[in-house]
């Protein structure tokens, strides 16, 4: 659906499901206001969704948090080989005509460092992977307990010191007001010269003309990004034209596997948030007595079937099953 059309027609549903591809404004929410009940993200990222307007709108926003963690870090690990490898360059080379093999010699991943930025569920299958390619493996997480990390082989350390030591810089943090443009001009100053980048995460998380100025100068030797700060990328991207950069159109969750899964774990959480909706109503319908709905305000109505249950009922028989 166009964002116009999406306007015009959410007022007719309970619950919305959205990729990445689509914004949840304000707008979205206030259009749905009175029907809408529950947002549900078929992915991890929810920054496409106007968080506080949904808070304010009373819509529930859930997301589907495992099912593609492993063809995000996957889709992270093929990036990292392809671009160690000129392959995507080297590929385009040969289809033009062209047997380059002095100009595409690679490096090696074997013992080079690589940092881990946002050790949360893919960020730690990333570096499953990669110590199993040989490479050693840090970490920076404000918020990952260090034996989860220990326990994989990888060492977490400040953000200073992960992208002054890495060779290979990949990143799995959530965009989020402070995540925003924490690689730029300054950060990618403290970085080894010739680094390589790697983003399966959000565009949003680096400053893309920085980038583009660090490639410029050789300090980041390469970029591998599946993910943009605005999606798709304008045609003249120097960003994505770079001879440099590889790029893939935010394909980090794009597995028959991994889409199955999702579609199955948004599903449920929708289905579980409409029925704590539903549960909500239940107990606050105009019928239910005060002193019942204390009651069941006191047992935090925990039986969300249950609830949704009363809640189909007629007033007088709602009135009972609330009383027993
Ligand atoms: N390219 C794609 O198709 C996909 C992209 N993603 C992106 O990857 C992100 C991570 O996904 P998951 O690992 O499943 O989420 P997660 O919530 O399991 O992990 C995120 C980790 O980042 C950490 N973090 C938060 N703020 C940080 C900071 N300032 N510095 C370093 N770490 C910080 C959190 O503590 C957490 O451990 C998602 O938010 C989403 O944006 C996820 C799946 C597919
Ligand atoms: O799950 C995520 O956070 C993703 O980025 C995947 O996005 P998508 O559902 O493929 O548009």
């Amino acid at each position: 659906m166009s964002p116009a059309e999406l306007l015009a027609k959410v007022a007719q549903f309970d619950a919305l499901i959205v990729r990445s591809g689509t914004k949840v404004t304000r707008e979205v929410l206030e259009a749905g206001r009175g029907r809408l009940r529950v947002v549900g993200r078929a992915g991890v990222g929810i920054d496409n969704v106007d968080l506080q307007a949904a808070t304010e709108a009373g819509c529930l926003v859930v997301n589907a948090p495992t099912a593609n963690t492993v063809a995000a870090a996957e889709h992270g690990i093929a990036l990292l080989a392809c671009m160690a490898r000129n392959v995507s360059q080297a590929d385009a080379a040969l289809k033009a005509g062209k047997w380059q093999r002095a100009k595409y010699v690679g490096v090696s991943l074997v013992g080079k460092t690589l940092a881990i930025m946002g050790f949360g569920k893919v960020g730690s299958e990333v570096a499953r992977r990669a110590k199993g390619l040989g490479m050693h493996v840090i970490a920076h997480d404000p918020y990952a307990p260090a034996d989860k990390a220990r326990a994989i082989g990888a060492e977490l350390v400040s953000f200073e010191e992960a992208i002054a030591k890495a060779d290979f810089i990949s990143l799995h943090m959530p965009l989020t007001p402070a995540t925003s443009k924490v690689f730029n001009d300054e950060s990618f100053g403290k970085m080894k010269t010739g680094v390589w980048i790697i983003n399966v995460a959000r565009g949003g998380v680096i400053d893309e003309d920085a980038l583009v100025r660090a490639l410029d100068s050789g300090k980041v030797a390469q970029a591998a990004l599946d993910v943009f700060t605005v999606e798709p990328p304008a045609k003249d991207s120097k960003l994505v034209l770079h001879e440099n950069v590889t790029v893939t159109p935010h394909l980090g969750a794009s597995t028959v596997e991994a889409q199955e899964g999702v579609a199955i774990e948004i599903a449920e959480a929708v289905g579980g948030a409409l029925r704590g909706a539903l549960a909500a109503t239940a107990v606050n319908a105009p019928m239910v007595p005060a002193e019942v709905r204390t009651k069941l305000l006191e047992m935090s109505v925990i039986d969300c079937d249950y609830a949704a249950n009363l809640s189909s009922k007629s007033g007088s028989s709602l009135y009972r099953s609330c009383q027993s």
